[in-house]
């Protein structure tokens, strides 16, 4: 198990994690979820040992980070959110190099390299240099060099940040079967469906605090039965959002480029209510999503604030 105490972080006069406390164990995919600078990263560079907290304490299963850093990061690997490749080197020399580096050699070292290859999907781009790469084989790497070592515990720093969907699904995908081979994984992310994909367990973080913490059902249930209401339309709704905002006292209507959303305890009558105060400036659904509640709609609820405030998800 692995047992994170209070952390907290300061740069200057700003608290960049602020308390924040929780357990992974063994076979969990655990989620930290929040905007951009809610401490995301911070918390996982001192989880895995690149920077030390003000005060706090991580340790897995029972030893100390501080007191036992080889045992413990022997058993972690990171996958930071910039990649850590070097770009002349092969993708099978880069995975060698980091094997070595963690002292990995001989029979386990091509055994592991091999492994990796698989799990990345690059066999076939194994000679090819690191240079010539999309961004996306790039960050598979990336992944496959944090597991070179084949550690107990994945962590992942935003790992599908700016690539395409191909590249992001099949990331997603990995780590799901890496989780379910019996990997336990510790996931950030500030896109709230890759962590209802992925995570079973997770904690909300938000201006370094942890806002909500538990199991995914438990934490979904904080959005107090809201579900998310989004339609895509066949024209710009900006006229139609006084009218819209009329026809939905209780929900803040957000509209963008031909699309609304909104969050509302029941979604039928409001879908009616809105579709018909649309209809009186000639604008017509193409399509409507209903989500039951999510944690998107918890972040909400929870701060008032959306989750992609603070991103672009
Ligand atoms: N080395 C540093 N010096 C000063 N401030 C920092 C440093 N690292 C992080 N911060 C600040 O601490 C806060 C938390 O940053 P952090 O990178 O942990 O957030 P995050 O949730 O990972 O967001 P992002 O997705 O943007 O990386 C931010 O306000 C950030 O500006």
């Amino acid at each position: 198990m692995l047992e994170v105490r209070d952390l907290r972080k300061t740069y200057g006069s700003h608290v960049a994690v602020d308390g924040v406390s929780f357990t992974v164990s063994p076979g969990d995919a655990f989620g930290l979820l929040g905007p951009n600078g809610a401490g995301k990263s911070t918390t996982i560079a001192m989880v895995s040992g690149l920077i030390q907290p003000d005060s706090g304490e991580v340790l897995l299963q029972g030893h100390s980070l501080r007191a036992h850093p080889r045992f413990v990061k022997q058993r972690l690997g990171l996958v930071p959110q910039h990649i850590a490749l070097h770009e002349r080197l092969t993708a099978e020399e880069n995975l060698r190099y980091w094997g070595q580096v963690y002292g990995v050699h001989g029979a386990r070292l091509r055994d592991n390299v091999e492994w990796c290859l698989r799990v990345a999907g690059l066999t076939d781009h194994r000679k090819q240099r690191v240079e010539r790469f999309s961004g996306g084989m790039k960050r598979r790497l990336n992944i496959a060099v944090g597991l070179i070592h084949r550690p107990e515990v994945l962590i992942m720093d935003e790992p599908t940040v700016g690539i395409d969907a191909q590249s992001r699904n099949h990331i997603l995908d990995t780590v799901r079967e890496l989780n379910r081979d019996g990997m336990t994984v510790i996931y950030t992310s500030h896109y709230m469906q890759e962590v209802e994909y992925l995570c079973n367990r997770l904690a909300i973080l938000d201006h370094g605090r942890m806002i909500a913490y538990g199991a995914l059902d438990d934490v979904r249930l904080l959005a107090g039965g809201l579900s998310t209401v989004r339609m895509d339309l066949d024209g710009d709704p900006a006229p139609a959002l006084d009218a819209l905002q009329q026809a939905l006292p209780a929900e803040r209507v957000e509209a963008g480029e031909g699309r609304i959303s909104f969050h509302v305890r029941d979604p039928g009558p409001a879908v009616g209510k809105a579709v018909l105060a649309l209809s009186q400036y000639g604008i017509a659904p193409l399509r409507i999503d209903i989500e039951r509640p999510n944690l998107e709609a918890a972040f909400l609820q929870l701060t008032g604030r959306r989750l992609r405030d603070g991103g672009d998800a």
